[in-house]
């Protein structure tokens, strides 16, 4: 904020004298008035009073007039007017006055006063040409000649009339001299004023000056504060600038997007009118199929109340079924009890390699003929009419006849093998106790019947396969609301003693096996200590039979080179619940591959293997002691006289269900083991051990 300096008042033209008296004494000096006998006296400031007082009389170089306007100062001299010579006085002055400017610089005051001397000089007709100003023209010269000097009276009164001019002049002059005395005055008290208002203007300023420093300083500190403020500001616009230049960047992104998406929604604009038409004819459509829909749920409707009506048909059909089922297994079990309940197949197997090449290369059994699906005849060196089997039956005499439930021929496969036992093994799944096993000498082929060759099918045995078809028979049982629970157990008997086939050497260390009856009023049987596995799939029970066989004692004899000298038990128990019914069975599948069943003479044993064939043979004795005492209905049946029908109580017996596979050899070496064999099936075959009974659990 300015604060605007108070203005002096100018001085008017022609009323500065304190300018004009400056100018003339050349220093700037205030002038102040003094006062001395009633008169006025203009003099320079700082000269005395005293000086002042004696002013009339002094070399003063202004001229004064005295208030009495008596006495006219003129250069410093004083002339009283009233005096005869006064004029003469006031004209020499004059002159003198007039050379004063020379030595010291006149005022505009001395000035004036010198040109009216000059002019009064030159009116008293010293060189003045010119009339005085209102000078009396009866007195004046103005076209007169000069008086000539004898002519003192005329130039007396040319004098007077210039005195008289003199005195005019002389009051113009006071007049304006008091004119200028009363200008100073008030001039003075302007300048008072003036220096009151300066004094008031300086402290003003000075206050001024003070805020103006203070606003000075604030104004730095602001301008200090607005160049960080302008500074930030900057870095900020330039941060600005650079956002704008991005976001200028990424208008024109969204606008190429912008026209992107306006093409996209033109694109879309026409898909929707695509969309609409389509979704008019969709809903033309729906309206028809809403008809439609009616219609189909009138026929629903319809059709549950049949699919009600025939849920009622199949659940009649089901309870059917169940009791189908039963009859079903009633008629199968009457049909194995007619069958008889211990039943004997044979098996001839086929010349293999070496055997062929000893038979002439050829593949025909020449001792052996087969009659029909049921009988086999025996003829000693081939000839059916040789007699030398005497007391056999036979075509001739020569031949011996042997009749069975089944007679299979070299040719015959596993699959035909298994199709004549399956339902044995559908037996156990009802209940029964089944007990199938492999009777003949070595290498007749009892384990390629019971086991068959691993990893071919076709040549997988009757105990894989029977497996398979258990499994299998359990799933289409699940229909009619069967569920089973599948034991699986495998054990050998060698030297009458019992092996855990599933037991590794490390489990089965320090353990003794026994056979136990469960109960002493049946004869279910359970081997001690000896593992049983549940098994849920055939997988599961193909891995425990491969473990079986590699743990299976094989040593070699004469007869075979794979000679199993001990007889393997595989077992699994059925367990079975009807959820539907509430009935519940138990049965056991027992698959036995006895030990070769060679005579001492034969096998041609020595030391451990003779003791290994006398038990062997002992226990197949007693495995036909016990079939013999079965089929004579004895009081006493010896199981006990061996760990094999000691074990097998419950499957050789009137509750159980029996087949004996008789394996025959087909070399004509093997001829007498081949009569015994088939001597001992044939008894077996004679027997009628009873009527099987199902196991039902309570
Ligand atoms: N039906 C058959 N078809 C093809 N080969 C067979 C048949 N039966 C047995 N064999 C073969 O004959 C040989 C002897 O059979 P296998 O080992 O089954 O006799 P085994 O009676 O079990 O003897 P062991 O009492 O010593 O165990 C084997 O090589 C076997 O593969």
């Amino acid at each position: 904020m300015i604060h605007k300096m108070p203005s002096l008042p100018h001085s008017r033209p022609g009323r500065s004298l304190e300018g004009e008296v400056r100018g003339g004494v050349g220093a700037p000096r205030p002038l102040r008035k003094r006062k001395a006998w009633g008169r006025v006296f203009l003099q320079p400031a700082g000269e005395g009073a005293g000086s002042a007082a004696a002013a009339p009389t002094g070399p003063s170089p202004n001229g004064h007039f005295h208030r009495s306007r008596q006495c006219l100062c003129i250069g410093g001299t004083l002339i009283d007017l009233r005096k005869p010579d006064s004029g003469k006085l006031i004209v020499e002055a004059l002159l003198r006055a007039q050379e004063a400017p020379a030595r010291r610089p006149g005022t505009n005051i001395t000035n004036q006063v010198n040109s009216r001397s000059t002019s009064l000089t030159k009116s008293t007709g010293t060189s003045v040409s010119k009339p005085p100003v209102g000078g009396n023209k009866t007195g004046g010269d103005t076209g007169k000649s000069k008086r000539p000097p004898w002519d003192l009276k005329g130039r007396l009164q040319d004098m007077e009339a210039l005195v008289k001019n003199s005195a005019e002049e002389r009051e113009n002059l006071l007049q304006k001299f008091m004119d200028y005395d009363l200008r100073i005055e008030s001039l003075e008290l302007e300048k008072r004023s003036l220096n009151q208002n300066l004094e008031k203007t300086q402290s003003v300023s000075q206050a001024t000056q003070g805020e103006v420093d203070r606003l000075a300083s604030n104004l730095r500190n602001e301008q200090d504060g607005r160049s960080a403020d302008k500074r930030k500001y900057e870095s900020t616009i330039q941060d600005l600038e650079f956002n704008k230049a991005t976001l200028e960047r990424q208008i024109k992104t969204l606008e190429s997007e912008l026209s992107a998406r306006q093409d996209e929604l033109a694109g879309l604009k026409s898909t929707v009118s695509h969309l609409t038409s389509a979704h008019a004819g969709i809903e033309a459509q729906l309206s028809s199929t809403k008809i439609m829909l009616d219609d189909r749920s009138k026929r629903v409707s319809e059709l549950e109340s049949q699919v009600a009506e025939q849920k009622d048909t199949i659940e009649d059909m089901e309870k059917k079924l169940r009791e189908g089922e039963n009859i079903r297994r009633k008629l199968h079990n009457t049909v194995l009890e007619l069958k008889g309940n211990i039943r004997v197949f044979c098996r001839v197997r086929p010349l293999l390699g070496e055997e062929i090449k000893g038979n002439g290369d050829s593949d025909v059994i020449h001792h052996i003929s087969f009659v029909d699906e049921k009988t086999l005849e025996l003829c000693k060196g081939g000839d059916p009419n040789s007699s030398t089997m005497s007391g056999l039956k036979g075509r001739g005499g020569g031949a011996i006849e042997f009749s069975y439930d089944r007679v299979f021929n070299p040719t015959s496969t596993q699959a035909e093998v298994f199709e004549e036992i399956s339902q044995l093994a559908q037996s156990a799944l009802d209940g029964y106790n089944v007990c199938v096993f492999a009777y003949g000498q070595t290498g007749s082929g009892k384990t390629f019947t019971m086991e068959g060759m691993h990893g071919d099918e076709s040549l997988e045995g009757m105990i894989p396969r029977t497996v398979k078809h258990i499994f299998k028979t359990l799933k289409d049982l699940e229909d009619k609301g069967w569920t089973y629970k599948v034991e699986a157990s495998f054990l050998e008997i060698y030297n009458e003693t019992i092996r855990d086939l599933l037991a590794t050497s490390k489990e089965a260390k320090n353990l003794t096996y026994d056979v136990k009856l469960v109960d002493s009023k049946k004869n279910d049987t359970y081997v001690t200590n000896l593992k049983v596995v549940e098994v849920e799939n055939e997988g599961r029970v193909h891995h425990l039979l491969t473990l079986a066989q590699q743990q299976r004692a094989v040593a070699a004899t004469n007869m075979n080179e794979r000679s199993s000298r001990s007889h393997s038990v595989f077992r699994l128990k059925l367990t079975g619940h009807n959820s539907k019914t509430m009935e519940s069975c138990e049965g056991n599948l027992n698959l036995v591959d006895l030990a070769g069943s060679e005579r001492l003479k034969e096998s041609g044993s020595e030391g451990a293997r003779l003791t290994e064939t006398q038990n062997i043979n002992r226990s197949l004795s007693n495995l036909g002691n016990v079939i013999m005492a079965l089929g004579q209905k004895q009081s006493h049946i010896p199981y006990r006289n061996s760990k094999l029908t000691h074990l097998l109580q419950n499957s050789l017996g009137g509750n159980s269900k029996t087949l004996m596979f008789v394996n025959v050899s087909p070399l004509e070496m093997c001829f007498g083991e081949t009569l015994n064999s088939l001597r001992f099936a044939t008894k077996v075959n004679q027997c009628h051990i009873g009527t099987a009974t199902k196991q039902i659990r309570k």
